[in-house]
């Protein structure tokens, strides 16, 4: 009998860009990063305003590259800051749109996925999903449970990325997701470590905003007292303190650059500085490992290390040289977020999997 075949836009919004798929089942038939113009996104005051503006970008692209959008199943964009829900595919709904116009958890490109998804399929008649959101939250009850008892440990994480490199890695050795348990580095722009529990995250750190390895240009967690200290210390407007710490943190604090290409560079050419910071970044990915190894009390089937930075040999040598007697290091640069979309729809229209409904929010208060 021959198998159902369905074609799926996938749309994943980034703060300059807006990435498109579409996918027959399985394979990428067309894939394009249509940039925005900084000066055209800055005339909307909120990340929210720009919605009109980009699906008529994704409408005027497919058209123009003669995809007939009549002939889609679904669209499914990546989902933002939420409520805390656990990992999957959702169906996109009223109360979600709610929270992702106004931002339930904060402002993110991503609050657009959920919405331009929602547009272009009700148009179309066509169901729309949202998959693996970064406010995926499958954090175990201990690890909530920050030591100040007025402050909760969230997970906020590259959910979409870390879950489908997982599940891709565990096929590969010829079992299930659930069935494995992994640590999973995602190194971009910013970098969280994850503890794979035999299909939940039960350890993540929060790599927005909050805590964890620095990165290209987060800070991750710095010294409580420290940061108090210079908090209160007049000099500094709050906004500008989360500039330093979010964006302006990291590689980008210490050298300027968030780009690890440009690092290696200044590092060939002699730049010690650039050696210390750059090996420092490795060194604390390396702890964050370690400490999810203790999470996962030693049983640990794989480390996987994906994500931008992963396509630095001497960066990701540094790394598995500190991990690599806890468990084979498996290296998966890059990220491949429009597949993993265009995956977790299809494994709801196969019927593999049933939609799950939001909110299913998790319980998170101690
Ligand atoms: N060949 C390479 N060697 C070393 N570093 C690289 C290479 N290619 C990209 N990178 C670095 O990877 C980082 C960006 O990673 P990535 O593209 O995954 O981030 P992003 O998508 O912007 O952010 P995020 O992954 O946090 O959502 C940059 O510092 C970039 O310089
Ligand atoms: C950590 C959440 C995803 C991002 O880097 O924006």
């Amino acid at each position: 009998m021959q198998e159902h075949s369905f074609r799926i836009l996938v749309i994943n919004p980034g703060s300059t860009s807006t990435k498109i798929g579409v996918f027959h089942n399985e394979r990428s038939i067309f894939e394009k990063t249509i940039r925005h113009d900084t000066e055209a996104l800055r005339a909307y005051k909120k990340i929210i305003d720009q919605y009109e503006f980009r699906k008529q970008t994704i409408l005027e692209t497919l058209d123009h590259e003669g995809i007939n959008i009549s002939k889609l199943d679904a669209v499914c964009g990546r989902g933002g800051l939420l409520r805390p829900i656990e990992g999957g595919t959702y169906a996109v709904n009223e109360v979600m749109l709610q929270d992702l116009r106004r931002g339930y958890s904060g402002q993110h490109a991503s609050n657009l996925g959920g919405i331009l998804a929602h547009e272009i399929a009700s148009a179309l008649n066509i169901p729309a999903f949202i998959v693996d959101p970064v406010v995926v939250d499958e954090l175990d009850p201990i690890a909530r449970i920050s030591g100040f008892s007025l402050i909760e440990r969230r997970s906020i994480f590259h959910a979409l990325n870390q879950k489908a490199v997982a599940r891709r890695v565990a096929k590969q050795m010829g079992k299930a997701y659930e069935e494995v348990n992994f640590i999973v580095a995602h190194m971009g722009g910013g970098i969280t470590v994850g503890a794979h529990k035999c299909g939940r995250v039960i350890d993540v750190n929060n790599g927005l905003d909050g805590e964890g390895p620095f990165s290209p240009e987060r800070a991750g967690t710095v010294p409580a007292g420290d940061l108090v200290s210079l908090c209160f210390s007049g000099e500094y407007y709050r906004e500008e303190v989360m500039r330093m710490l979010v964006g302006g943190g990291g590689l980008v604090g210490y050298l300027g650059t968030n780009d690890a290409v440009k690092v290696e560079k200044m590092i060939e050419n002699g730049d010690e500085k650039a050696k210390l910071v750059y090996s420092a970044m490795a060194y604390q990915v390396a702890k964050e490992i370690g400490a999810a190894s203790a999470v996962l009390a030693g049983k640990v089937d794989a480390i996987i290390l994906t994500g931008g930075l992963a396509y630095g040999k001497q960066f990701v040598k540094e790394i598995a040289d500190r991990v690599q007697w806890i468990a084979d290091v498996i290296v998966q640069p890059g990220e491949n977020e429009l597949q993993a979309l265009a995956e977790g729809a299809l494994r709801v229209l196969r019927g593999e999997e049933e939609a799950k409904q939001y909110p299913r929010a998790v319980k998170t208060t101690v």
